[in-house]
């Protein structure tokens, strides 16, 4: 069951929207109804869903509508036209109460450049939502310290939030979106402001978070970033425009884009360094074993760094969660496939630029 649904989602800054958006109906650009009308359309028609426990990514150049799309889900930008739905509720019905209501309780966000307040301590900043809504504070502090405990942060409750690393600090800033046991996880950008080394560490924790988290987040996870957004995402919604190109899985969208825009997004990328071993796992057959003390891999290794192990594994390779629970296996041959297919891909863009293997010009280019 989806736990959020948009339809028909506009928003349109100035001028007629009205006017504006029947325009881009009929077909007319964002920069042309803007000349016309004077209105900027930043979310185009948002049509899509979000499934229980999935991280659903919405990737996109900037000024592609991604950032005003999320803060159409939890109306920290009123949309325009068009529903968005939790669970059964339609949010864009509620007033401001159920609307307070529900981002306390259900629905988290984690900004980029952290949002925290310089004048609390890491656990004054994770607590004060709890502190807001009236818990008490022994209460609001046990769960500030459970919190801190899962991003890893024990320890650094009295520490000033201004002497911390950046990514010390947007880890606060995910337990403090974590404190009360949201349902609903939105993030913007959340990642995009660390260096890369940290940048990857986060993101391997927040997906091993969403593995043992009981029951996980569903988590709405924007971001510009095509490596990222290939690497987190269940599902990945390409934005352009305003307008959402294509919404499929990471596979889906390298193998079978829908336009020549999302093409020319994923035309470089190397597959093999990107799609996680997940997307290649099967169940374990029954006539088959795995020695529990055998090599394993993560759920979210990319499909290039397999091969070396499954030389060690002496049959299928296991595949474990961060908790050692076997999630499913993956053999030579499907990883194989993986490799064929992605140096078919690279041959077919060697060919489109005009280079082949039996072009001997081309050989000594
Ligand atoms: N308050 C506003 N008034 C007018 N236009 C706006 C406003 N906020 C955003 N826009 C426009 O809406 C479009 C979408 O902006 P948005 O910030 O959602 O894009 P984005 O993909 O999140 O980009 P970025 O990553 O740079 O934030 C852009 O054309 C932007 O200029």
């Amino acid at each position: 069951m989806a736990v959020i649904e948009a339809e028909g989602l506009w928003k349109i800054f100035g001028g007629d929207p009205e006017r504006a958006r029947t325009l881009a109906k009929e077909g007319m650009s964002k920069a042309e109804v803007k000349e016309e009308t004077g209105s900027v359309i930043a979310v185009d028609d948002a049509n899509f869903e979000v499934q229980e426990q999935e991280i659903f990514v919405v990737m996109g150049l900037s000024g592609s509508g991604k950032s005003t799309l999320l803060r159409c889900v939890n109306r920290l930008i009123e949309p325009t036209f068009g529903k968005v739905h939790v669970h059964d509720d339609e949010v864009t019905a509620f007033d401001e109460d159920r609307l307070r209501k529900l981002r306390r309780t259900k629905m988290s966000m984690v900004f980029q450049n952290f949002g925290l307040f310089p004048h609390r301590t890491v656990i004054g900043n994770v607590e004060y939502g709890l502190e807001v809504a009236g818990m008490d504070k022994e209460k609001r502090r046990g769960k500030a310290r459970q919190s801190l405990e899962l991003v890893g942060l024990d320890g650094y409750e009295d520490s000033q939030t201004s002497q911390l690393s950046g990514g010390m600090q947007q880890r606060v800033g995910l337990a403090r979106a974590l404190v009360n046991d949201p349902e609903i996880l939105l993030m913007d950008e959340a990642f995009s402001a660390l260096d890369p080394l940290i940048r990857a560490d986060m993101q391997n924790e927040l997906l091993e978070l969403q593995e043992q988290w009981d029951p996980a987040c569903t988590i709405l996870f924007i971001t510009h970033d095509l490596d990222e957004a290939l690497k987190m995402g269940d599902r990945i919604a390409i934005m352009k425009d305003g307008r959402i190109a294509q919404i499929g899985t990471p596979t889906e969208i390298l193998t079978e884009p829908a336009d020549e825009y999302v093409r020319s997004f994923v035309e470089n990328v190397d597959r093999t360094k990107i799609v996680p071993a997940r997307t290649v796992m099967r169940a374990l057959g029954d006539d088959e074993t795995v020695a529990a003390d055998g090599p394993s891999v993560s759920p979210h290794t990319p499909i290039a760094e397999l091969l070396p192990a499954l030389v060690d594994a002496d049959g299928p390779l296991a595949v474990r969660d961060s908790g050692g629970t076997l999630q499913g296996v993956v053999s030579q041959d499907a990883v194989m496939e993986e490799v064929v297919q992605n140096a078919d891909g690279a041959r077919r863009r060697d060919a489109r630029a005009g280079r082949t293997d039996e072009d001997p010009e081309a050989a000594v280019a």
